[in-house]
């Protein structure tokens, strides 16, 4: 069903349709929204669980962290969006904020994707 929303919306950004292809089988309208399963997948994390973690782990931040969360998280919600880099040596609580930043973003139903550039790791 997936693959055929997508073929369908290809053919509609053409000014064309399945319904054209009298053999093929018919997408209905209210499937055609909402219907990226990579996209409800990512909206379909247990939200209890990670405001649980949230809860659990936000007070614990530094203030460093705190800082940094903060700075990060009002970007998003303010849909600034931006860039930032955040290092320090290992150990030192970044893997910790990345977790409650996901979390806290998940848990509104948004969406986090985790990326990684190979090499840069040493
Ligand atoms: N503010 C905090 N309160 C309690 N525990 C923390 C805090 N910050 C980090 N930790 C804990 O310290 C440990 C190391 O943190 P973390 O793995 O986030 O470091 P890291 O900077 O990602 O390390 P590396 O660069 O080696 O991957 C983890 O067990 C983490 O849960």
């Amino acid at each position: 069903m997936y693959a055929l929303q997508e073929i369908e919306k290809l053919l509609r950004r053409n000014g064309d349709s399945l319904e054209r292809f009298t053999k093929m089988p018919k997408v209905s309208e209210s499937s055609a929204n909402d219907s990226n399963v990579l996209i409800l997948d990512e909206r379909s994390y247990p939200r209890e669980a990670l405001l649980e973690t949230l809860e659990r782990d936000a007070p614990k931040m530094t203030d460093e962290q705190r800082k940094i969360f903060d700075e990060i998280i009002d970007a998003v919600t303010e849909g600034r969006g931006g860039t930032f880099f955040v290092y320090g040596f290992g150990g030192t609580g970044k893997t910790f904020l990345w977790k409650l930043l996901s979390a806290a973003i998940r848990s509104k139903g948004d969406i986090v994707l985790n990326v990684a550039s190979s090499g840069i790791a040493s």
